[in-house]
């Protein structure tokens, strides 16, 4: 056979159906994360057709968008935001029962974002196709996986056949090499990208992420990359499988145990782009010189050093975009007064996340009016955090230490910011509203969110990292 990308691999091993100059392929799906926000209409229609749920123990649910992050009152009564947020809720907990699908539930001491809990209990593995009714699916593709985002009436599909119906996209290899520099995040290797090539850039191709800046990835680094992979257009992100992947997954409770585990890994060793295979196209970037990065406007794609000028509007939309965010072309993003900070989301809330911004807030106070948010992406990122003290370090600090959720990276859950206020965010999304009718965001690093509450404007967060090194 010829040289293969490990696109084409997983591609080929899944596509049960081929596609033809008129009819899309069948892919058939290994896992099926389901959360409450674009999951009761499918449940509906197999409801209405008397369908059950095809493959129960491919399907995996968790509680994430619309759940409060403040604790229950005394009663046990949750802080729902609104009623529909609530019945969304109760909702998917009543279909989990009538389906027979595992959910990740209140009462679980695994539920979390879903792009943060599914790893974390080792549902996603390398070589599976995963899918699920939301946009960062593609955070998944960091194990090797081809995992990506589906609409309601697809999720409905998957529930009842474990099947899909695709075209094969083409391939698109992003190669990073050299190294990141002290201070520079996946996060803003992600924004660089993005910056780099548009928010259009990758739309009809799947990225694989390689090189050697992104080997040098810790698992949780690389999840924040293949994350914003929707951000470019892309359908998903990936990244080969190697010994980092191997060390994060083993042990979890869903992969394979002794004899089995050993014959897996042999198997996603396998999982890797042949040499001389061909991509569809290609596209180069040297990791050391990226700055902290952060967004300047309303798309993901409007990125800029944090301390480069802001470049000037190239078109009437962007700047819209300027004029909306109050930020001036030729000044940099840094120095910028800000209102709250949020730490959190599927992108970067994480350990590692939530580590990275205690090193910074140790012995620090968020500055006087500022709000700070910090919101753990699941009960287990919370439990390790708190093991370790972080949430006091955040708390000492004068930052909120709430309980999991997608929280105000979307604002559906009654955390939010108030019209005109300045938001930095470690989320993925930065257009008009997301955070709060009128609210500005400024997508950025944990290091960047930390540094800025500290400064309460945005802030070089080397600037705190050198004060330490000389102290
Ligand atoms: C609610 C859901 C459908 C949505 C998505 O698809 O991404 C959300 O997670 C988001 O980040 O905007
Ligand atoms: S954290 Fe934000 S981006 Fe991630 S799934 Fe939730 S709403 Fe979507």
């Amino acid at each position: 056979m010829s040289a293969r990308t490990l696109f084409d691999k997983l591609w080929d091993s899944h596509q049960v159906v081929a596609e033809s100059a008129t009819t899309p392929g069948v892919l058939y799906i290994d896992l099926h994360l389901v959360h409450e926000v674009t999951s009761p209409q499918a449940f509906d229609e197999l409801r209405s057709r008397g369908l059950s749920v095809r493959r129960r123990d491919r399907t995996l649910a968790t509680l994430d968008h619309s759940t409060p992050t403040l604790p229950p009152d005394a009663n046990g009564k949750r802080p729902y935001y609104t009623p529909e947020a609530e019945a969304q809720v109760a909702m998917l907990e009543k279909n989990v029962v009538d389906f027979g699908i595992d959910l990740m539930g209140w009462d679980s001491p695994n539920r979390g974002i879903v792009h943060v809990a599914g790893p974390e209990v080792g549902a996603t593995q390398p070589g599976m196709t995963i899918v699920c009714g939301d946009s960062h699916t593609a955070t998944h593709g960091a194990f090797g996986a081809l995992a990506f985002g589906i609409g309601t009436t697809e999720v409905g599909h998957v529930l009842a056949t474990q099947c899909l119906l695709q075209r094969k996209p083409k391939s698109l290899a992003i190669r990073v090499d050299g190294a990141l520099q002290p201070g520079v995040t996946a996060k803003d290797l992600i924004l660089h990208i993005i910056g780099r090539i548009g928010i259009g850039g990758g739309t009809g191709y799947v990225i694989e992420y390689t090189g050697e800046a992104v080997r040098a990835l810790s698992m949780e680094e690389r999840m924040t990359v293949c994350n914003m992979s929707i951000e470019a257009g892309a359908r998903a992100g990936l990244i080969a499988p190697d010994d980092t992947t191997f060390e994060w997954l083993e042990g979890r409770e869903r992969v394979p145990k002794g004899e089995a585990w050993n014959r897996a890994v042999a198997q996603w060793r396998t999982l890797t782009t042949d040499a001389g295979a061909r991509y569809d196209s290609e596209v180069r970037i040297d990791a050391s010189t990226i700055q902290p990065s952060v967004t300047y406007g309303t798309h993901p794609g409007m990125v800029v050093a944090i301390n480069a000028p802001v470049p000037a509007a190239a078109d009437a939309l962007e700047q819209r975009a300027l004029d909306y965010m109050k930020v001036t072309a030729g000044k940099p993003m840094a120095g910028e007064a800000v209102d709250v900070v949020f730490i959190g989301s599927c992108t970067n809330a994480r350990l590692s996340d939530l580590r990275a911004a205690a090193q910074i807030m140790r012995g620090r106070q968020v500055a006087a009016g500022v709000r700070m948010l910090v919101v753990p992406g699941s009960e287990q990122v919370r439990r390790d955090a708190e093991s370790e003290g972080l949430h006091q370090v955040f708390r000492d600090a004068g930052a909120e230490w709430r309980e999991p959720g997608c929280s105000m990276c979307i604002a559906m859950n009654g955390d939010l910011a108030q019209p005109g206020q300045l938001v930095v965010s470690t989320s993925n999304r930065n257009f008009e509203g997301r955070q709060g009718k009128g609210a500005r965001t400024v997508l950025a690093s944990p290091l960047v969110a930390a540094a800025s509450a500290i400064a309460g404007r945005v802030a070089d967060p080397r600037e705190y990292i050198e004060q330490e090194a000389a102290a």
